[in-house]
């Protein structure tokens, strides 16, 4: 597997040598009889900083299909209705691993969500695959996929080209790009963010200066790949919120050459460069933003992509845990491995979640507030552990899924119940 570098990189790649145009992008007669195709994720007209559109030689033009009709293989695939939305803070057992008959698309499980796919917002799914897909691709019109597996590598095949995906890795998949997912070595657990709003990009780095966090080299598109294959591929859309199939006569993956920015990522969270404290006090949790997608109002994001890796931790005179608090942005967590921090007290284990709506109160457990207010400060290391966070600036409505569906935990309120009260003079 091969893989060119940087975050939004204008890039270029050819798996057969003369398919890309040279000078122009759409040539009146392109190599080989390839058709020409934009890509645009962005709109025409968007700033040049933003814009985001690729061009695509491929065998046959996409156009070429019947119609999309209703697809019923998903049903837990489902915005919220609203009817389900709470301000309890939410804690949630792993989804069991699918034990057959289970690709990555019917294995998708909507928890929560926000917003539409018309205005911003995000919607939050859970996945298990026991299948790999095999002819057979998703098209997801909604939304940019944040793709964060848990358990098992993918295998993601796009139309741009194959990146693997293990444990510790993401995939970002432009909105509106085909893809299927391929199980490398077994079943797959993972969690999913789909953004309605911007695509994500790297936060700036203010103070911080040029380098730090996720730095742009790090992040690896693939080169030109296609296959051959002249069959019926099965062709499942998500638009609108519902799903949609149609069939086509040959592979979708039928692209010889690319160029452009809009193209799909991989990053491996372990090329993350942690900052934190070397004085005091725990820093405010922005500090460990991967990716960002911005909201009209600056500073505020439709979603932030934010991870607790790995980390040393010397803070003198410090509550080193993540503090109590209540925050007007709303935090759903995953856990891809290990242990939590503010967790110490078990029950948010690896491939289950959590949700911290607006203004409800949340923190560590009892039993993280005794460790971290007794322990011996001297420098430690925070090791065997990845979990992170999607936050968003609008309330996290929940699904029936998430409410009914048999993982959430009734007892999380009680991770909290029984801290000493603090005695005066
Ligand atoms: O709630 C959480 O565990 C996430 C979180 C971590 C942190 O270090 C500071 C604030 C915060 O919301
Ligand atoms: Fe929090």
């Amino acid at each position: 597997m091969r893989y060119q570098t940087g975050f939004l990189n204008h890039f270029a790649s050819e798996a057969v040598t003369g398919a890309l145009p040279e000078g122009r992008n759409s040539p009146q007669k392109p190599a080989f009889g390839l058709y020409a195709e934009q890509f645009s994720t962005s709109a025409f007209t968007t700033p040049r900083v933003e814009n985001r559109r690729s061009w695509l030689y491929r065998m046959r033009p996409t156009t070429e299909h019947g119609r999309f009709e209703p697809y019923s293989g998903n049903p837990r695939l489902a915005a919220p209705d609203g009817s389900h939305t709470t301000p309890n803070r939410l804690r949630w057992d792993p989804l069991p691993l699918a034990d057959g008959g289970v690709d990555f698309v019917d294995g998708l499980v909507t928890f929560g969500g926000n917003g539409s796919p018309s205005e911003g917002g995000i919607g939050i799914h859970l996945y298990v695959a026991s299948e790999t897909m095999d002819a057979r691709a998703f098209q997801n019109s909604d939304g940019e996929m944040l793709i964060v597996p848990q358990q098992g590598t993918l295998r993601v095949v796009t139309e741009l080209g194959r990146m693997d995906v293990p444990p510790g890795h993401i995939a970002l998949v432009p909105r509106g790009m085909r893809f299927r997912v391929e199980l490398v070595d077994g079943p797959a657990r993972g969690y999913v963010c789909e953004n309605f709003g911007a695509p994500f990009r790297l936060p700036d780095l203010g103070p911080i200066g040029a380098n730090g966090l996720a730095n742009p080299r790090d992040f690896e598109a693939p080169v030109a790949w296609f296959e051959n294959r002249d069959e019926e591929f099965e062709i499942i859309q998500k638009f609108s919120g519902s799903l949609w199939r149609t069939t086509i006569n040959r592979s979708p993956f039928d692209v010889v050459a690319w160029h452009g920015n809009s193209a799909p990522c991989r990053y491996d969270l372990a090329r993350f460069n942690t900052i934190g404290t070397v004085s005091f006090d725990h820093p405010d949790p922005s500090i460990f933003t991967v990716l960002t997608s911005p909201s009209d109002t600056p500073g505020t994001a439709n979603c932030d992509f934010v991870i607790f890796p790995p980390r040393w931790m010397v803070g003198e005179d410090t509550f080193r845990p993540p503090w109590f608090h209540r925050n007007v942005m709303s935090e759903f967590m995953g856990l891809v491995t290990g242990a939590y921090d503010a967790k110490e007290g078990g029950g948010f284990a690896p491939g289950g979640a959590s949700l911290h709506n607006q203004f409800n109160g949340h923190g560590p457990d009892v039993e993280s507030t005794r460790k971290a207010t007794e322990a011996q400060l001297a420098p430690t290391k925070i090791t065997d552990t990845l979990a992170f966070m999607f936050e968003s600036r609008s309330v996290i409505h929940t699904t029936e899924f998430a409410m009914r569906g048999g993982l959430l935990q009734s007892d999380y309120d009680d991770c909290w119940r029984g801290f000493p009260k603090a005695r005066l003079p």
